[in-house]
């Protein structure tokens, strides 16, 4: 595999994923470059949205394609907002607005745990039988304001009570190795390479 599209609009995963990728002999081609829509996400699993966006990407461009479905989980909150975390805040999607909201629901409640989950699939074709799936998950603590300019969405609430720091206080370096996209990643390319033994 050469190319990959990566079946993604959100610029924080763009970065993130250029940076995870740039050791990985693949060339990951972001899908607004190909000029390829932004697919519809109206599952309520992470990873039915995940295989509907790599399905679409793959169909537009003829090439494997990689989607990442994540969110943010708070047991406090009933899983929410989990796979509406892009769209929590309401349309257009807005970070700003959505922890704006995060916080409001929250209010004073002490139980502030939360995770990121993610799910990453990979399809070699739009058709492929067989998608490659892996899933990830960072576990941290709910700030009442936010912390950091780094990262993106959720970042600068989500606190990693080990490092002391949330995760928009992290270098990318620092952010990539744990997070739930990284962890996903590093399981999707170990499933790779045993694939194309
Ligand atoms: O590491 C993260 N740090 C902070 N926030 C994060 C992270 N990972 C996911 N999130 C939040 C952002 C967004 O509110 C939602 C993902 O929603 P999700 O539909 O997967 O992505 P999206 O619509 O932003 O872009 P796209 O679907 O084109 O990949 O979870
Ligand atoms: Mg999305």
């Amino acid at each position: 595999m050469k190319q990959l599209v990566l079946a993604s609009n959100n610029a924080g995963k763009l970065r993130e994923f250029a940076r995870l990728f740039a050791q990985v002999d693949i060339e990951l081609v972001p899908q607004g470059q190909l000029g390829v829509s932004e697919a519809e996400e109206p599952h309520c699993t992470f990873i039915e949205n995940a295989l509907a966006k790599a399905r679409h990407a793959s169909r537009a461009t003829g090439l494997p394609a990689l989607a990442d479905d994540s969110g943010l989980c708070v047991p406090a909150l009933g899983g929410a907002p989990g796979v509406y975390s892009a769209r929590y805040g309401g349309e257009p999607k807005s970070d700003a607005r959505n922890n704006e909201k995060l916080l409001a629901e929250l209010g004073q409640s002490t139980d502030r745990r939360a995770f990121y989950y993610a799910v990453l699939v990979l399809v070699r074709s739009a058709d492929d039988p067989r998608p490659l799936i892996a899933e990830g998950r960072i576990d941290g603590v709910l700030l009442y304001a936010p912390r950091g300019e780094g990262g993106f969405g959720y970042d600068p609430l989500f606190w990693l009570p080990q490092l002391g720091k949330t995760a928009a206080e992290l270098t990318p370096e620092q952010k990539n190795p744990i997070s739930h996209r990284g962890r996903a990643l590093a399981a999707l390319l170990a499933r790779l390479a045993e694939e194309s033994l």
